[in-house]
């Protein structure tokens, strides 16, 4: 099953507003299946990027769970925080008061350091865009996403590779190019099976009721 952008979202919407699953409940099952995919004997060292929104918060919520291991962790938090989002400043707070390691990277100037400091991590977690990507990245975050693509590092992508537009499947502009991409509840437009063998669809206790609604 293929499920586009705008019916994503209004399946969450559905779980969220009308069946009443609190959203912090969704990222936490997120950041649970990511993690199952995240060998971290093998990669002791890893850096999150996140995102201004969701994608960003699910990739916070894991680095909620990395602080519990024996892991040298950084965060990346790309573009401007979002206040307004509760979710996000819950984990956000959280990871503040476990000191963990969090840089904001905002401007040009801020990704001076980036490239090199990225070479140091064995693996890098992708959590800047999920299906609220609205048009082709640009600006900090083209930088990013092309640093990270030539940085030689493991890479996972948390839902979306991001960069890829999952209303039309295109992928217009830098898009990350993943070793493993964890989708979350089923694929979306761009992630057809024939020509992506490393998305790896997990359920994150989405009920049948709000996809049937949605889908029909
Ligand atoms: N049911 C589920 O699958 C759940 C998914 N979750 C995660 O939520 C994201 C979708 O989150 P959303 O906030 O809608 O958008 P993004 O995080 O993908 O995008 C962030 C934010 O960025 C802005 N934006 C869009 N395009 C651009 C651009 N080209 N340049 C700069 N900024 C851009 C826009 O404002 C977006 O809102 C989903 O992928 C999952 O990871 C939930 O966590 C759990 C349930
Ligand atoms: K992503």
């Amino acid at each position: 099953m293929i499920v586009n952008s705008d019916k994503c979202r209004e399946i969450d919407h559905y779980a969220i507003k009308v069946l009443e699953i609190p959203s912090i409940l969704l990222m936490e099952n997120a950041a649970l299946k990511v993690l199952k995919h995240i060998d971290t004997v093998r990669f002791s060292k890893i850096a999150i990027c996140c995102g201004p929104g969701n994608n960003g918060a699910d990739g916070l919520a894991i680095a909620r769970h990395l602080v519990n291991l024996e892991v040298d962790l950084r965060v990346y938090i790309i573009g401007d925080i979002n206040e307004d989002n509760k979710d996000f400043m819950t984990y956000y707070k959280i990871l503040n008061n476990l000191k963990v390691d969090i840089r904001t990277i905002e401007t040009i100037e801020d990704i001076e350091n980036f490239e090199d400091d990225i070479s140091k991590y064995e693996l890098i977690v992708d959590a800047i865009f999920g299906t609220g990507l609205e048009r082709p990245v640009k600006g900090v975050f083209e930088y990013i996403i092309d640093m990270i693509n030539h940085s030689k590092r493991k890479i996972i992508s948390v839902d979306v590779p991001s960069g890829l537009n999952t209303q039309n499947g295109t992928r217009i502009g830098s898009v990350i190019d993943p070793d493993i991409c964890v989708t979350f509840q089923y694929r979306k437009p761009g992630m057809k099976e024939e020509n992506f063998s490393n998305i790896i669809v997990e359920p994150i206790s989405l009920p049948r009721e709000a996809i049937k609604k949605i889908l029909g």
